[in-house]
């Protein structure tokens, strides 16, 4: 029986070999990490991430062929194909700190992985990494490998959050970048039938090493790229009585635009756009091209912008303070459909309101208090580390309260700030919040609709006395 051990149970490492483990019934599949409490967490009925679908994937293989452990390097040793799936951060210090990855992790990861070998194995690299990572790991790993033959791939993932499921089950793409050597190829051959287990083999693309690590970042940059430049044009909109959903409308039916990915919002979040980015662009500038870093570092001043943006607006349309005053956030994931707070958008409109002392009512249907309260004191960067070495919310926001009902949260605010696009909040009953708790009610921000110009709205089919100003 072949063993894949996945190293790093987290939003990638879970989901990811879950999947593997459902579609491929012969394969023993255990996932490992440093984290005890997340992997208890996995062999529990309470999993550590909330993603639709997975913990039906997990039920069904969970003890059969999936197993989740701490006993990092014993998994390891009997592996015949590593995943690595860590941490790899933006460094906060040193060379590159604020832009290049912080690849720690990975490299220990690395040096294990060559200390505990006693057979041949592939290291598949799934952690998003820069361009040429693959080199480095490959020293470490024969420098240490006693006579063991490594061969590293490269298979970048390409799931979102809150699809995850449904994004593994059927892939747009399946990208395997190898050594262009006999021994290379057939380790690629080796991956290349895992997935075939499900995936079409016209979507499982092979390249080089180089070409499969740079098309992650290059993805997720021209991802970004997309909301960063709908968002500047929101701006525009906003000046000149255009309607951003209108034009957004009309620029994707364009066949060689397409629809999606033209949604303007409050900003991009998650835990990938802005550090992928920010490691191309360090990449670049490390290659002697500061014009196409100049490019790319765009596209997260304009995100910074439109997050500005929003905060201005809603202090701007309530007298110019909201001192005192109470603002009701629904919603602080991220996205909806995941509990994932990394880089939200929230966490900038939240500090914004409360650097003008205002009082915050929070309601997410999927957060926790103690990760709004960590998320609202942490510094920049700090929230992309193996949980044990986060710090733990030493101090409260006394201004934020957290409650656990959309309407609580309502209740005697003088503005609401739709932050994350949950579904529950399209049947709110508007009118109830606004005739029964808005008693001190001053302005209905809703974010989507007021600051994109209404392409939210659309959806979330507002009544028109949300859009009522003081
Ligand atoms: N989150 C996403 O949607 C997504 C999608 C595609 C790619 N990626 C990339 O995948 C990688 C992982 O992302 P994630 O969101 O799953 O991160 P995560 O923080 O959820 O999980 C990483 C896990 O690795 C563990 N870990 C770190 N060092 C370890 C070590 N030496 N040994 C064992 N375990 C270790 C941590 O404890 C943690 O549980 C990153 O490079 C990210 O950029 C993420
Ligand atoms: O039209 C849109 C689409 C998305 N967003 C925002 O963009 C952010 C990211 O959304 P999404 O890309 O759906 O989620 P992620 O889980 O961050 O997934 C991205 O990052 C992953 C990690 O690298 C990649 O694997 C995925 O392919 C890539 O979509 C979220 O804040 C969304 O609200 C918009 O503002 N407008």
């Amino acid at each position: 029986m072949v063993k894949i051990c996945c190293i790093g149970a987290g939003y990638v490492g879970g989901p990811t070999m879950a999947v593997i483990a459902l579609k491929c019934p012969k394969i023993e599949v255990v996932v490992v990490d440093i984290s005890v409490p997340r992997i208890n967490a996995w062999n529990s009925d309470q999993l550590p991430i909330y993603e639709p679908g997975l913990e039906d994937v997990v039920k069904q293989c969970r003890g059969n062929n999936l197993f989740f452990s701490t006993d990092v390097e014993k998994h390891v040793a009997e592996a015949d194909i590593v995943f690595v799936s860590v941490n790899t951060p933006t460094k906060t210090r040193g060379l590159g700190a604020g832009k290049a990855a912080d690849l720690t992790y990975w490299e220990s990861a690395a040096r294990m992985i060559a200390d505990v070998s006693k057979s041949d194995k592939i290291v598949v690299e799934k952690s998003t990494v820069p361009v040429k990572t693959a080199e480095a790991i490959e020293k470490i790993l024969t420098h240490n490998s006693n006579g063991i033959n490594f061969q590293i791939l490269s298979n970048p993932e390409f799931l979102a959050e809150g699809t995850a499921i449904k994004d593994l089950f059927n892939p747009d793409r399946v990208l395997i970048g190898g050594r262009e050597t006999p021994e290379g190829l057939e380790a690629v051959k080796a991956l290349k039938d895992v997935y075939a287990h499900w995936v079409p083999e016209d979507r499982i693309l092979t390249t080089n090493l180089w070409s499969a690590e740079l098309s992650k970042l290059a993805a997720n940059a021209f991802l970004a790229q997309r909301i960063s430049s709908v968002n500047a044009m929101s701006a525009l909109c906003e000046a000149t009585g255009a309607d951003v959903s209108q034009v957004s409308h009309a620029v994707g039916t364009d066949t060689r635009i397409g629809p999606k990915f033209l949604n303007s919002s409050v900003g991009f979040g998650g835990s990938c756009f802005q550090k992928d980015i920010l490691n191309l662009v360090y990449i670049c500038e490390c290659n002697g091209l500061p014009e196409v870093a100049e490019y790319w570092k765009q596209v997260i001043k304009i995100n910074d912008y439109q997050k500005n943006r929003f905060v201005n607006r809603v202090v701007a349309s309530m007298f110019n303070t909201v001192a005192n005053k109470k603002v009701a956030i629904l919603g602080f994931a991220f996205k909806k459909d995941t509990g994932d707070t990394r880089e939200t958008p929230a966490i900038d409109v939240c500090k914004g309101l409360l650097g003008d002392k205002a009082r915050l009512s929070i309601y997410d249907p999927q957060v926790a208090e103690d990760q709004i309260q960590r998320d609202l004191t942490m510094k920049k960067f700090d929230w992309d580390h193996p949980l044990h070495l986060q710090p733990m919310s030493p101090t409260t926001v006394k201004q934020v309260s957290i409650v656990w009902d959309a309407y609580e949260a309502t209740k005697d605010a003088h503005a609401v700030c739709i932050l994350t696009e949950w579904d529950e909040f399209k049947t709110l009953d508007f009118q109830k919040i606004y005739f029964i708790f808005f008693g001190q009610m001053k302005s209905l921000m809703e974010t989507r609709p007021l600051l994109m110009g209404g392409s939210f709205l659309q959806t979330f089919q507002l009544p028109d006395l949300v859009l009522a100003n003081p």
